[in-house]
């Protein structure tokens, strides 16, 4: 179970004064910038939850502070209910976390990334070689699982970084915007992919700019506007805000009703 509440951060505001002053952003204040407001939601197992919003609405700051790569200024999340803030170490143990910006070893193969990062968990050689056959297989890379990950296309990559996340068999998955880069056939594999997690009851968090994909596989929806979750509730929920049954009319009238 992942339970978020109340969660903020802020960081120092960089913009150049005279920036400033023309497009002032209402999360700015005394010399801060306010990333992250006020966002909250909850995702149980078996439970496939969308993070929507608008370009730098504070989906991947939530995200970051949920893996516990940034320490939250205020709010609280418990992963299965270990308190994250007061036991980072036990609460990164069961993530696994795919970042927009995570980088593979470029000299390695594609399989030699994932396996690096599965005994870097401490898995046993023998399950990973198992789990390591059982992803190339899902995810469907055997065809350049030896390609050095320099050499690899981009949505290639993608894939290989999304094995590397979910190599440890982490209880809880975050994925940052996993279908960027994604061919059509690849995206579709993903999302079975993440389908998958449904049935193993394993809570999966996933950030998209993508409503078909929310269509296709969330039962939960939270949507960020300028730090703030705008919305929390069931696609279903969702759809009746529009007035049209129309995610992309939803989606509209939520930000607009914020703006
Ligand atoms: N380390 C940082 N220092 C200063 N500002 C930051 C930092 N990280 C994020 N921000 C700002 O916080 C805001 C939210 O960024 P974030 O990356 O969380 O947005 P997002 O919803 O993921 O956007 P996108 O959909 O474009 O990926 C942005 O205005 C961004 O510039």
């Amino acid at each position: 179970m992942i339970e978020v509440k109340h969660l903020a951060k802020r960081f120092a505001a960089t913009v150049h004064k005279e920036r400033r002053a023309r497009q002032r952003d209402v999360r700015e204040s005394d010399g801060w910038f306010h990333a992250v407001r006020d966002v909250s939601f909850s995702c149980a197992p078996g439970e496939v939850l969308g993070l929507l919003g608008p370009n730098g609405a504070g989906k991947t700051t939530t995200l970051r502070i949920l893996s516990t790569a940034l320490r939250p200024d205020a709010g609280s999340a418990f992963i299965d209910d270990i308190d994250i803030v007061a036991d980072p170490i036990r609460a990164r143990q069961r993530v696994g976390f795919l970042s927009g910006s995570t980088g593979l070893y470029g000299r390695l193969s594609a399989r030699e990334n994932v396996e690096y990062f599965g005994r870097l968990h401490g898995m046993a050689p023998a399950r990973l070689k198992q789990r390591c056959d059982a992803l190339f297989e899902q995810l469907d890379m055997h065809a350049y699982a030896h390609k050095r990950a320099d050499d690899l296309s981009t949505g290639m990559k993608q894939k290989c970084a999304i094995a590397r996340t979910v190599v440890h068999e982490p209880q809880v998955v975050i994925l940052d915007e996993p279908t960027t880069g994604l061919d059509v056939m690849s995206a579709r594999v993903l999302l079975e992919f993440i389908a998958s997690y449904k049935a193993l009851r394993i809570p999966l968090i996933f950030s998209t700019h993508h409503l078909h994909e929310v269509e296709k596989l969330c039962d939960r929806v939270c949507i960020i506007n300028r730090g703030r979750s705008a919305f929390n509730g069931s696609v279903a929920e969702l759809r009746e805000l529009g007035g049209s049954h129309d995610l992309y009319d939803a989606f509209v009238h939520v930000i607009k009703q914020e703006n």
